[in-house]
Formats: structure tokens, sequence, C-alpha cells
């Protein structure tokens, strides 16, 4: 049962909060804010999505604020430190805002820069968590598979954990797995893109492309939703936010505490990368981990991090194009 759009929005703040970092073309992080008889909860579906896609992040929204909620197995997720495509220069300053944590995610295949550049930054990772550190990387589709194999070979001293979405479908997912399992080079693929972009998020996992999956609670429809496909593939999950503020942030913890095995750290610490919240008790990563609890909004936050009246009014009538979809059924199947 959905609540009552009006509900929904009678109350509801836009924030934006600027990142430290350039991050997927994202300098300022807009974010809808409400509170429902849960506590608070978040719609952020990045802005270049249309309303087919917003309304499984609006079921999420719904579902956090308003629905059953699932008991937590955990009271803390380990996370991992996430690095922008930045210079191997800036690397350290970056990554001691994410204390105690012994995973790295890197950002690499940026548009505009080049192999080099991503040995050079994944170089400074592995160099900064040491041996017994691990370090994983991203490519949001932008790779072929013989790039991605490329890139593999030259980042072969640094031991990845795994490789995200270096390619675009399932197919090519599929593809590289295979030819990675032939050379021998040992490093997993994880799944994100081709599941929270897919009409059918367990595609991938049927198909047998990827060794693990990356889960995002707002894209997937929130928690409840984001567990039963981490059940029905019987993967491995990485709960991974979709760099949201720590309200959004909280729904990923809370996901991530319902699933029974997290054998890989989470990307939960991305509040590091912002430079205002909306909360005196921020969801930042310590001593390597952050905790499974809702947030508390502070108004006066609220105001100073408000987003002019004409983005509330986009944001407003964001939120009702994607309600219609959920109104009218016709949610995509992931949401
Ligand atoms: O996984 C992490 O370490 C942080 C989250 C993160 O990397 C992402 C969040 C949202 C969209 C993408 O830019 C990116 C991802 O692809 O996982
Ligand atoms: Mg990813």
């Amino acid at each position: 049962m959905l609540a009552p759009l009006d509900d929904l929005l009678r109350d509801a703040h836009v924030v934006a909060l600027p990142l430290r970092n350039r991050f997927r073309g994202v300098d300022v992080r807009e974010v809808l804010l409400v509170e429902g008889p849960n506590g608070w909860t978040e719609f952020s579906p990045f802005l270049e999505y249309g309303a087919a896609e917003a309304s499984a992040w609006l079921r999420a929204t719904i579902d956090f604020g308003w629905g059953a909620g699932l008991a937590p197995l955990r009271e803390r997720v380990r996370v991992n430190a996430t690095l922008p495509a930045v210079s191997a220069g800036e690397v350290p300053a970056i990554l001691r805002r994410y204390p105690g944590c012994r995973t790295v995610k890197v950002k690499v295949a940026e548009p505009g820069q080049t192999l080099a550049d991503d040995v050079a930054r994944v170089g400074a990772a592995r160099e900064f968590v040491g041996a017994e550190g691990r370090v994983r990387i991203d490519a949001n589709t932008n790779w072929s598979v013989d790039e991605t194999l490329r890139a593999l070979d030259e980042l072969a001293p640094f031991d990845l954990e795994y490789v995200e979405q270096p390619v675009p479908s399932v197919a090519e997912l599929g593809d590289l797995r295979r030819r990675i399992a032939e050379s021998g080079l040992g490093v997993r693929v994880a799944a994100d893109e081709s599941v929270r972009k897919a009409d059918d998020p367990l595609a991938v996992a049927r198909a047998g492309a990827a060794d693990l999956l990356v889960i995002k609670a707002q894209p997937l429809g929130g928690v409840a939703r984001g567990l039963d496909i981490v059940r029905r593939t019987g993967l491995p999950a990485v709960v991974s936010s979709a760099i949201d503020s720590s309200v959004g942030l909280s729904m990923g913890a809370f996901l991530a505490a319902s699933i029974p095995e997290l054998p890989h750290d989470c990307g939960l610490g991305t509040a590091a990368m912002l430079t205002a919240d909306v909360t005196r008790e921020p969801l930042l990563p310590t001593d390597g981990a952050v905790d499974v609890r809702r947030v508390e909004v502070d108004v006066d936050l609220l105001r100073r991090h408000a987003a002019p009246e004409e983005r509330r009014t986009w944001w407003f009538e964001r939120a009702r194009a994607a309600y219609a979809h959920l109104e009218e059924g016709s949610a995509p199947a992931s949401a």
C-alpha cells in the first residue's frame, strides 16, 4: 500500500550537498528528504534518470519511511574507502578520510584519462593499504572486454579483489569472466549497472556473468527488495551507496545488516565524500565501519543547505511523476 503522495511531500526538504571531489560527473548532490513514521527517508535518483527508473528509488523512499522494515543482523558494517578519479598524489589525503578501512574502491576509466592514470592511482591505493589491504576497481561500463583484459594485465601487480562492471552488457560480462578464467588472471567480476539498471536484476546472475553483485538500496526499491535479490541469486553481495546523504546511507546500512554473510567490505563510507550533511551525527566511517542506525536530521542543517526554490519545485514534480509510475504499477521489474 503506497503512502498518499501528499503525506510524502507535505514536509519534504530538498538540500544541495557539495562533494569534496567530482564523482560520476557530480559536484553537488541534490537529495529530497522527508520524515515518515519510521524516521527520515531519502529520494535522490541521479538527475538524468527518468520517471520510470526513478520510481524504483521512490519505492525505496516510501518503504524506508513507511514500511515494515527488517531487523538488522549486526550493528556495524565494514566499509571500503571510495577513491574518485584523482591523481596519484591526491590519494593519501583522500584515503585518510576513511580511518580503519582496509579496502579501497578505485574509480578507473574516467573519460579523458588514460590507463596510465589508472595504474598510478591504483598503485597509490595499494601502497596506502599495504599488502594486507584489498583493492577493487570500478570502470562503470566504460571499457570493452579487450580493454578490460589489458587493464587487468597492467594492474596484476596490485592484486585486485575484483573488477566492478567494467563492460556495459551481461553478455560482455560473461565473455570477460570466461576469458579471465582462461587467462589465469584470477580477478573476480562484480555486476553493478547490470543489476540496478536492468529490467530484470536477476538476469546477470542467471547468465553466470558475475562472481558477485553490487546491491544499492534506493535503485533496487529498498531494503526488502535488495535482500530478496541477494537471496534469489545466491551470489555474494556488496551493498554500496548511491552517494546519498547520511539518510540514504542509513537505508544502505540496514540493507547490509540484513544480509547474513558479507565477505567483502561495503561501499557505504561515502559520507566522507560530502562536505556537508543533514545530521549532526553523519554516518561517517570510524574504525573501518559505519553504524547501522537511523539518523536524526537537523533542521538548521536542512535550512543551511536548502536547495533554491526552483530546484525544490523540480524535485516535487519528479517525485509526482515517479509516483504516477508506481500507482500505474508500471515500475520496472527491479523496482
Ligand atoms: O561503492 C562505493 O565505494 C561507493 C559508491 C559508488 O562507487 C557509486 C555510487 C553510485 C554510482 C556510481 O558512481 C558508483 C558505482 O558505480 O558503484
Ligand atoms: Mg559501480
